[in-house]
């Protein structure tokens, strides 16, 4: 691993138990999902206290560059969809939103729309999405790489219907379908045959946000979701705080035995982070939902956890911090498919955890990790924002660890490093 490239970031070090309120950022998930669907929509909308970060950024700019309009100008992001055009280049960067949510909208447009990203996006699992998309209609020409890059080839219009799809390694290839199949003509109706799809919140999400727009899913059934061929109505949508963003700061509770609380923690929502609430309290904090917010307050103690996180596997980097802190032996499972994350997360945990002097071994869908005392030294992010995450936890008991590209957490986060050292 080659740190010349970038500035080592010394971690922040915890000199007494953390006591803090935090506002956060809005969610990732959120916004790309508004945002693809104000696009798609009847008329102009807006998107409210929206995320500005590098992934939806470039959602933003994909979606202007097949001919919506998007004012990123305020807090407030303003869109008015257009005519679909094509004869244009998508930057997907490493956001597994852009890769996978634009190209079923790529396919209205009325040319070809070339598709690449950042040298790692080319190893992200992109091959379900073509293959559904053909099977809807769609041209595409991948020179039978299965990846980025690739061109869709629009013709302005896509006749949609029925396709089965392998969803078993990311939830974001139904999402993906369903987002653009109202304006399909025959709507989609898309199953998924393949081991269990991960990440069901986030589709819970996605056709929660389509429903609110007026739009017509059925889910009643496992594994299989029809939307109807219909308008996607404009609105006028507030975002989100980012739940699983959350997750480091929250965590800094439990690691120091302090207290966090998060504002603005929505009593119903569809982010998968709201799960750190039991995750966090099965670890040995008091968590509570109030009006100020959600907090969680640590013990200075922190259990093991023995905890299939199939649904929430975007928690891992952090919460398997938490378990290299703790005092008793965890086993994270059901999370094979966080390989094809920003990086392979199970690999890199391991990795980097272990140069600390961890007790970590990778298994086929997750991570066995044992107390072991930790040592300061470099972490490797590997481009993936939330090994940084994973690593401010850990320096705030461990002294002397150094973050290796902090600045990857602009993915979902910009200022994140700074955000820690005004807390601290
Ligand atoms: O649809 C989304 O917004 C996301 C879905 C999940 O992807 P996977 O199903 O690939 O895990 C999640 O991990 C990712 O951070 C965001
Ligand atoms: C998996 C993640 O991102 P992406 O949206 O790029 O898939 C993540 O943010 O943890």
């Amino acid at each position: 691993m080659n740190d010349a490239h970038h500035a080592l970031w010394p971690a922040p070090h915890a000199a007494s138990p953390v006591d803090t309120t935090v506002s956060l950022p809005g969610s990732k998930s959120l916004t790309n999902r508004a945002l693809v669907l104000a696009a798609v929509a009847d008329g102009p909308g807006v998107v409210r206290r929206a995320l500005r970060s590098r992934d939806t950024e470039l959602m933003a700019a994909a979606l202007t560059a097949l001919g919506a309009e998007v004012d990123t100008t305020g807090d407030d992001w303003k869109v008015s969809p257009g005519a679909w055009t094509g004869r244009t280049t998508i930057d997907c960067g490493l956001a597994g939103t852009v890769m996978r949510f634009v190209p079923p909208v790529a396919a209205l447009a009325d040319g070809p729309v070339i598709f690449d990203g950042d040298p790692h996006a080319r190893s992200r699992p992109m091959h379900e999405v073509l293959r559904g998309l053909r099977g809807l209609g769609v041209e595409i020409d991948d020179e039978d790489r299965g990846t980025l890059p690739f061109t869709v080839l629009g013709t302005g219009s896509v006749r949609g219907g029925e396709v089965t799809i392998d969803a078993s390694a990311s939830s974001q290839f139904i999402s993906a379908l369903l987002l653009a199949g109202a304006r399909y003509e025959q709507g989609v109706d898309v199953r998924h045959d393949g081991k269990p799809v991960p990440s069901l919140p986030h589709i819970e999400m996605t056709v929660d946000q389509l429903r609110q727009r007026g739009v017509d899913v059925d889910d009643s059934d496992a594994n299989h979701w029809r939307v109807a061929p219909g308008p996607v109505r404009a609105t006028d949508v507030v975002v989100e705080p980012d739940l699983s963003n959350a997750a480091p700061f929250l965590a800094s509770a439990l690691a120091t035995g302090g207290r966090v609380t998060v504002r603005d923690w929505p009593a119903h929502t569809t982010q998968a982070g709201n799960a750190l609430r039991e995750i966090l309290s099965l670890m040995g904090a008091d968590v509570s939902l109030g009006d100020d917010g959600l907090t969680v307050r640590g013990t200075g103690t922190i259990s093991g956890l023995d905890y299939d996180l199939h649904d929430v596997g975007e928690l891992t980097p952090v919460v398997a911090a938490l378990c290299a802190l703790a005092s008793s032996p965890s086993h994270l499972r059901g999370i094979a498919h966080i390989r094809g994350h920003e990086t392979d997360r199970l690999a890199a945990l391991a990795t980097e955890l272990n140069s600390l002097g961890g007790h970590v071994v990778e298994t086929d869908d997750g991570l066995t990790i044992r107390p072991a005392h930790l040592d300061g030294g470099t972490f490797h992010t590997y481009a993936d924002h939330r090994m940084a995450h994973a690593a401010v936890v850990l320096g705030l008991v461990v002294r002397g660890v150094k973050v290796e590209n902090v600045e990857t957490t602009a993915k979902t986060f910009p200022g994140f490093a700074d955000a820690w050292s005004r807390l601290l």
